[in-house]
């Protein structure tokens, strides 16, 4: 593909577009799509990083990781210490290039569920249920179902031939090189008593599933927002353009009338600060972390923040930048048997060659695959009464005059998920290689395989954290980091969940066929032996919980009064026309893994928009 110019702004200066969009990521690059299908709308979006749409380091999905910490494709934020994980910083990778995080993330498409799409409705958010975005996951996505071979090697597979999305921008496939470990995982589930009854992408039930991964599976590349939304077709149209390297710094407000109204937006580029004018609206859409920072450096936020570091508040509203929602991983490491293979092995470059000489060749093995399996799963080793115990522990903090009126809503909506049994309490994922959690902020030493001898990691997550965190500016200045506070495992209810589930972990392991797989007396990254003791159990969980890089619901879809930010049709309190598209928009994050949801959010996003136009 030629390579889209996204550097020039010449003609730029004081120029008016219908939409300005912040940040071209995940949710950026649909709604510009989509918005720009009507050849009448102009478009521009500014992203702050770069335009790396040909990079193989993007496009080969088994790169990805080599991405972390280089500023042409990362943020590379950490959060602040965390008191509660022995003041630990966790690692907050961002991606900063067209797709934004889509474009080095892991390229797990996992789904949200029904009764977890249904709390969002039920938290005052009128037509966001699950009956109404469920249909825009089959509208972003075009689902290629299993080869014969997978469903041979994992007998059982559910895949809903006929519910996967006919011509949507995202490819969403499978592998063709899975390990022995994969297939055990299946069936490990099926003897611990629970087998897969459904597809994922239905919204409902536990147990094991492979996961797709959002790869092209003819040319074997990442389908990220960038290849999906930002293709030749969308590039072509001169309806819409894109500038990388724009940090945007603020939105130029007016106040007119009771509401203030968005006029464009200002941004700096080659170290000079521009103008762009917005004829109708301003989109934000540059992530969680930094849809905030920019609403607080323009004058929305809370005016203490704001005060403090010496802007004017224009629209006090003290919930922008609160209700920081994470899932929170806790990756225990186990030796697998001698003669196994493991992802370990490609730190032989003869191995990492041969890999490489396979994908160049037909695109086959691991460089072109997502190679994870999961579970969703209930906590399957809390005795009744302790549950209740829990439960009423919730109640008392929903009930305690200390919890903000917010929350008390959403810990409500979390404890009903809680109660369901339908609804996992977990995640558990199968990675074929070793992390080596005890080095979490340093992506180099986490996904380095520097530990000798060949290992699979077992990890859990918790799907509904009552946790919370925030993020803030630490300065007026645009282009400084802001202050993230991730908060997990601070609510001692996750604590308690987590650590019963990261005891699970080893039942996986001990359990057939997993069990022959693993070496016997074999090493254990994460503790030596088995843990029985849920007192270890939690300190360990403190010590080796990472971020999973799911940071969300920092502008909240919700009413205001409740502690949104937006309403539901995405609009910023108080403004006639900014509107946020993104991570930061959910109100309580998904069962799992986040990218299907803000790929939906962000398609479900662009009809409200092109319906309030009319
Ligand atoms: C390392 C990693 C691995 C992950 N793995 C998975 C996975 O396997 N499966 C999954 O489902 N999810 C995964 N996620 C999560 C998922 O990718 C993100 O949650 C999702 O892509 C976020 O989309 P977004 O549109 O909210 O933000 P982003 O995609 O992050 O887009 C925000 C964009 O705004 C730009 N921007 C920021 N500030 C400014 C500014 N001031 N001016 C202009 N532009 C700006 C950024 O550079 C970026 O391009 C992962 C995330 C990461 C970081």
């Amino acid at each position: 593909m030629v390579p889209l110019d996204t550097e020039s702004i010449e003609g730029l200066e004081n120029k008016q577009f219908d939409f300005v969009i912040v940040g071209g990521g995940t949710a950026g690059l649909v709604v510009a799509n989509r918005l720009t299908e009507d050849p009448n709308v102009s478009v521009i979006v500014l992203e702050a990083g770069t335009n790396r749409l040909n990079d193989p380091r993007i496009m080969v999905p088994g790169l990805g990781v080599t991405t972390f910490e280089d500023a042409d494709f990362d943020w590379n934020f950490r959060s602040i210490a965390q008191e509660q994980l022995n003041g630990r910083k966790l690692l907050a990778s961002k991606g900063r290039t067209l797709g934004g995080s889509s474009a080095i993330n892991f390229g797990m498409v996992i789904y949200p569920s029904r009764s977890g799409l249904n709390a969002w409705e039920a938290l005052g958010n009128h037509g966001w249920g699950w009956d109404d975005l469920s249909p825009y996951i089959r509208k972003f996505q075009k689902g290629t179902p299993p080869s014969d071979a997978n469903r041979e090697f994992f007998k059982g597979m559910k895949y809903d031939q006929k519910d996967q999305g006919a011509d949507g921008p995202v490819q969403v496939s499978f592998g063709d090189q899975y390990m022995p470990y994969h297939a055990a995982w299946m069936e490990t589930f099926k003897t611990l008593g629970y087998p897969q009854v459904d597809d994922p992408i239905n919204g409902a039930g536990t147990g094991p599933f492979v996961t797709p991964g959002a790869v092209d599976p003819t040319t074997h590349t990442r389908s990220h927002a960038g290849a999906a939304y930002l293709g030749p077709e969308a590039q072509a149209r001169p309806n819409l353009r894109v500038v990388t390297g724009a940090l945007v710094q603020n939105i130029a407000l007016e106040r007119r009338g009771v509401r203030v109204t968005a006029t464009g937006v200002q941004f700096l580029k080659d170290q000079k600060t521009h103008t762009t004018l917005a004829n109708k609206e301003v989109i934000l859409a540059a992530g969680a972390t930094q849809t905030p920072q920019i609403l607080e450096l323009s004058g929305i936020g809370d005016e203490k923040v704001l005060r403090a570091h010496g802007i004017a508040p224009i629209i006090n509203n003290p919930s922008v930048g609160e209700n920081l929602q994470d899932h929170g991983i806790v990756a225990f490491g186990y030796e697998v048997e001698d003669g196994l293979p493991s992802g370990d092995m490609a730190r032989d470059p003869a191995v990492a060659a041969a890999a490489m000489t396979a994908y160049q060749t037909d695109g086959s093995g691991p460089l072109g695959m997502v190679p994870f399996v999961s579970a969703f799963m209930p906590c399957v080793n809390l005795p009744e009464e302790e549950r209740e115990k829990l439960l009423q522990n919730l109640q008392t903090s929903i009930e305690s005059p200390s919890t903000p009126r917010a929350q008390k809503k959403q810990f409500k909506a979390v404890q009903e998920l809680l109660m369901d049994p339908e609804e996992p309490t977990t995640q558990y994922i199968m990675a074929p290689f070793q992390m080596l959690a005890r080095e979490g902020d340093n992506p180099k030493r986490l996904f380095g395989m520097g530990h000798p001898g060949f290992f699979i990691s077992l990890v859990s997550l918790l799907s509904y954290p009552l946790s919370r965190g925030s993020v803030h500016i630490q300065s007026a200045k645009a282009g400084a980091a802001p202050i993230i506070d991730h908060g997990t495992l601070r609510h001692p209810v996750d604590l308690e969940f987590h650590a019963r589930h990261s005891m699970w972990l080893d039942k996986i392991a001990e359990t057939e066929p997993m069990a022959s797989l693993l070496k016997k007396g074999g090493e254990r990254l994460h503790t030596p032996e088995p843990l029985t003791d849920l007192e270890k159990a939690k300190q360990l969980c403190k010590e080796l919980v990472l971020s999973m890089y799911h940071v969300s619901g920092t502008c909240a879809m919700m009413p205001e009064e409740d502690g949104g930010v937006v309403d539901s049709h995405l609009k910023v309190y108080g403004t006639t026309n900014v509107r946020v598209v993104d991570a930061s928009i959910f109100p309580l994050v998904p069962r799992g893994n986040i990218q299907a949801t803000v790929f939906a959010v962000a398609e479900k996003a662009a009809d409200i928009i092109k319906h309030d136009l009319k």
